[in-house]
């Protein structure tokens, strides 16, 4: 496995997945066709800010599996493309919060007290004291358009510096923002309240030019500080808010277009304080989101769960011991259902039974999809499974009851085409040991495994002789069978046989042709 670092990491993160022995290749700043021959062979690709993993990067790289973000904003990556292509996508959300809050505090004090422009001059021999009277954040406002992560901790930092908090973010709870101290409002009147307004929405098409003209009118005066997405904020907007005396100034650490062209008007404006895109470089927070990162994507090459993964089904890291087993289980449920139903699927169903019921099922849910649409063809994991069965038109239902006859725990996986359908319900021996306890109705216990042969058959004399005879003759050596039949001798029967290797289709022909065999169905898992 061999992990592609296309934007500059922290060295401790490297290190853990060469420790953990995976191969680790680095080459900052490429883009287009580099990037794209960079990562044909990668299993993993670990980026910043820096680069653009475009839907062309995931056809590109037909072995990969995790992008990892080491850092937060994932606007720069196609999260729709990655899904498409079974990729996951995880960044590191908690690492570098402090340092993006610290750097926001800073620009704010850099804007109001004209920290860099009077440095530049005196660097420059000039002593400019009486051209700065600067604003205290004391007694003032602060209008805080976010109040996610970053947003809560500037709060925080500046409310303790004697700030008033009001906030925009219709995502977040009046209980989270009373604990905070902060006065939850509309947009409008956080615009117009703030002294300090400060942006910490990520970038989506709904944040896009969230700020613009109107809203920096609506402000009327005061301070913009945006260290959270360039294009939230419009640049041509904001840079004539300065200039025009709208505002008093504005500090800017992040741009629509990165690394920022010279004619960039947010340049031109004296008023205007910016940084490239530092809010996050801090040798701490580096450390922390580089290591995060890694720690990600060596999970999901032992396909453990991936903590921070934004289009994979999430599983708490201390319940998935006891879900492990169940998810090979739900696979391999959902193989064999898929390939003994004719025809078209239009639905699926996975229930859980027992003590399973009570756990977290997304990944095995999705993994038991993965298991349906595998022997399609399709190229499927359990991060895109469940999205193809949307595209598809396949309805999913997932139930559970703690009630379980038989078993401590059972998963079933019923797909339906019409009026037909097929259950396969699976089960765990000894903690670990997965079997079949139920196909269609039939009670068996077959071990899921390599090649098999499922049989349905009239329940007559002899009918078992001649499946091993024919088997035999074909040179198939059968390494274990389980036979089930409905409640009466004489109706129909299941076999299931484990076999030491593939049925050749004359073989099956030859078992067909016998009119006590209803149906055979060949399956590898
Ligand atoms: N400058 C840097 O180096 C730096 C460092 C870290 C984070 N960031 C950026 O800061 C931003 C915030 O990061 P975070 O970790 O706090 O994210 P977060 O997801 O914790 O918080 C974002 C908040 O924005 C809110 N939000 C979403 N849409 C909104 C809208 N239309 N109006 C108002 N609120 C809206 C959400 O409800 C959420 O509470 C991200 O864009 C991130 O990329 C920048
Ligand atoms: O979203 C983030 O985490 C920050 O913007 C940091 O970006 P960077 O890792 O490119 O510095």
């Amino acid at each position: 496995m061999k992990v592609l670092v296309t934007d500059p990491i922290a060295d401790a993160g490297l290190d853990r997945i060469r420790e953990a022995g995976y191969a680790v290749e680095t080459a900052y700043d490429v883009e287009g066709e580099a990037l794209l021959e960079a990562v044909s062979d990668a299993n993993g690709l670990i980026v910043r800010s820096g680069t653009q993993v475009t839907a062309e990067v995931f056809e590109a790289a037909p072995n990969l599996v995790i992008v990892g973000r080491a850092g937060i904003g994932v606007d720069n990556i196609d999260i729709e493309a990655a899904t498409e292509h079974g990729v996951i996508v995880a960044n590191a959300p908690e690492g570098n919060v402090r340092a993006a809050a610290e750097h926001t505090v800073a620009m704010g004090f850099a804007a109001a007290r004209s920290i860099p422009q009077a440095h530049a001059r005196l660097k420059n021999g000039e002593w400019a004291k009486s051209d700065y009277l600067g604003t205290e954040v004391n007694g003032k406002t602060l209008g805080v358009v976010g109040l996610g992560r970053v947003g809560q901790e500037v709060a925080k930092k500046l409310s303790s510096l004697g700030m008033s908090i009001v906030a925009y973010d219709p995502y977040i709870g009046q209980e989270r923002a009373e604990q905070l101290g902060a006065e939850l409002v509309e947009f409008d009147d956080c615009l117009s309240r703030a002294d300090f307004l400060t942006v910490h929405t990520p970038l989506t098409p709904e944040t896009k030019d969230l700020i613009s003209t109107d809203e920096l009118e609506t402000m009327g005066s005061g301070y913009l500080i945006n260290c959270a997405r360039g294009g939230v904020v419009d640049e041509a907007a904001l840079a004539h808010a300065v200039d025009s005396g709208v505002l008093d100034g504005a500090a800017v650490d992040v741009f629509a277009d990165e690394p920022v062209s010279p004619d960039n008007p947010l340049l031109d404006v004296d008023d205007i304080v910016v940084t490239p895109h530092l809010g996050a470089s801090t040798s701490a927070a580096q450390e922390n989101v580089a290591v995060s990162t890694a720690d990600q994507v060596v999970a999901a090459f032992r396909e453990e769960p991936v903590m921070n993964a934004l289009n994979a089904p999430s599983v708490d890291e201390s319940a998935f011991p006891r879900i492990r087993p169940y998810i090979g289980l739900a696979e391999t449920a959902g193989k064999i259902a898929g390939q003994l139903l004719d025809g078209r699927i239009g639905e699926i169903e996975v229930s859980y039974n027992g003590d399973i019921a009570g756990e977290d099922v997304e990944l095995v849910t999705a993994s038991a999809l993965k298991g349906v649409f595998t022997p399609l063809e399709w190229q499927v994991n359990a991060v895109n499974a469940p999205r193809i069965a949307k595209e598809r038109g396949i309805d999913v239902t997932e139930s559970k009851s703690r009630q379980s006859e038989d078993f401590q725990s059972l998963v079933s996986v019923t797909v339906r085409n019409g009026d037909e359908e097929m259950t396969i319900a699976g089960t765990l021996f000894a903690g670990d040991d997965p079997r079949i306890v139920r196909i269609n109705g039939y009670r068996l216990d077959a071990i899921p495994h390599g090649h098999m042969l499922i049989a349905r058959n009239y329940d007559k004399p002899g009918v078992i002789g001649l499946i091993g005879t024919v088997l035999g003759d074909g040179d198939v050596n059968i390494a274990g069978m389980f036979n089930a039949r409905r409640a009466k001798p004489g109706g129909e029967a299941l076999t299931v046989y484990n076999l030491d290797s593939e049925v050749p289709d004359a073989v099956r022909d030859e078992l067909l042709a016998d009119d006590r065999i209803i149906d055979v169905d060949i399956i590898t898992l």
